[in-house]
Parts: structure tokens; sequence; C-alpha cells
């Protein structure tokens, strides 16, 4: 038998196990962004390029995104602006049902943890009341992890993060590059598929290509790239190199 979530997760993931997400969920936090203001164009352009699925919110997964054979929908299910300060943390904007609604093949969710116990505990039973309503529908949890931290060495707290969203049920977890030499053991303590975001678009292209590779071949299942990819002045070819990155193609 072929349970729901592993139906579905053979949507997100090739034969190779991999994965490229495209994240487009970036301007509710902070307005049309650099490189969103077409949200249409930008979901077309990592379908063209060939991304594995797109991260997107309710609206926008309804109105812009395309309905491709071969590239997920990954509705994100969290948000928060950045009018008011504390954008880092996160309210449920969408339910998962309204979502399944929309063609889900998965779920996505926010938690920060680090900002002080009752956030922390917040987060915790959001995450796990959450993560029981997608064992419920059959439906993949991706969590997005994110800490705070005044450690200069954010790597320990990038990891224990990544790890709670596993113990509490995420399918998937997203986390920020951890630094270099926590990298495999990020991949090798997460006991689900782990995805590493993009980032600021900073630095050259080479480099975090070059970047990405080395974590693709310490052990991570894939990338969530947002800035990246929009920010890009050829966001189908920015797409299309992630994706030989990604699958070890060319
Ligand atoms: O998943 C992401 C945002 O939700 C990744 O975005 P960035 O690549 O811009 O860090």
């Amino acid at each position: 038998m072929v349970t729901g979530k592993e139906r579905r997760l053979r949507r997100l993931f090739e034969e190779d196990g991999k994965t490229l997400l495209i994240a487009v969920d970036h301007s509710l936090t902070l307005g049309a962004a650099s490189g969103l203001s077409d949200l249409g164009a930008v979901m077309g352009a990592a379908v063209a390029g060939g991304a594995d699925g797109v991260v997107t919110h309710r609206g926008s997964a309804a109105r812009s995104m395309p309905a491709q054979r071969g590239t997920a929908l990954v509705v994100h299910l969290s948000g928060n602006t950045a009018l008011s300060p504390g954008s880092e943390l996160k309210t449920r904007v969408c339910d998962p049902e309204a979502a399944l609604a929309l063609g889900a093949d998965a779920l996505s969710a926010h938690i920060t943890l680090g900002g002080g116990s009752a956030e922390d505990r917040q987060a915790l039973a959001d995450l796990g009341s959450l993560a029981a309503t997608c064992d419920r529908l059959g439906v993949p949890l991706l969590v997005m992890t994110y800490v705070r931290t005044d450690a200069r060495d954010t790597g320990p707290a990038v990891l224990h993060a990544a790890r709670v969203a596993a113990e509490l049920g995420a399918d998937i977890v997203k986390a920020a590059h951890p630094g270099d030499r926590y990298v495999a053991e990020l991949a090798a303590t997460v006991p689900v598929p782990v995805v590493l975001a993009g980032g600021q678009n900073e630095g050259t292209w080479e480099a975090f290509c070059e970047s990405a590779k080395a974590a693709m071949g310490a052990g991570v299942a894939g990338l969530c790239v947002g800035r990246r990819m929009f920010g890009a002045p050829d966001p189908v070819r920015a797409t299309a190199e992630l994706r030989a990155v990604v699958h070890g193609e060319g």
C-alpha cells in the first residue's frame, strides 16, 4: 500500500531522492520585494527552469501558480509582515484543508526558535498540532526552521532547530546553511530530507552554486531557494542551473 504522504512526496522528490524547490513567499513579509512584483512570471520561470516544486501562499497559488505536471505546489501556511517589529514570529494564515482544496502536494510551515521560552512553546505547540493534521490528511509537511541566537557560531542552533522539526513530525526540513563544517552533521542527524535555503542574494552566483554542490555532496536532499532565484537577471536560467546542481546534471 502507498500512503497519501508517500504518493505526494514522490511529486516533490525525483527518483534520485533530491528536490529543487523555489520559494516565493517573501512578498507577504516584505511587500513586492525586488524581483517579486510579477509573481506569475517568477512561478512561470520556476516551472520553465525545471524546479520540482514551488512554495507560495494561498492567494498567490490560486492566482499565479501554473497547473504544470511535474512541478509540485507547496502551500505555505505561516506568515507575518515586516510592517511591525517581530515579523520572524509567524501566525497561521491558511488552513490545511484550504491548501488541499487549491491542489497542494505538500504544506509548509515556519518556526522560529530561540526568541524566548513563551515563543518557543507556542511554536512547538503549533507545529505539533499541524503535524498531527498533516498525518490525518496524508499530506507531507515541510518545516522551515529559523533560529534567533546571539552565538557567533549559529551552526549548533541551526542543527538543533532542524532536529526539533523532525522530532515533531516534519517530513522535510528546511534550514539555513549552517556553515561548511556542520552540513554533513545536519544531513546525518536529521532523520528526514533536509533542504537548504538560498539566503540573501549576495556574493557571486558561482560561489553560491559551488557551496550548494558541496552541500549536496555532504548529504542534503536539495535546495529551497528564493531571493537568489527571483533576484537573478535570468530566473529561468538560474533555476536550470540550480536544477543541475541538485540533480547532478551537466
Ligand atoms: O524558503 C525560503 C523562504 O521561505 C528560502 O528563501 P531564500 O532563498 O530567499 O532564503
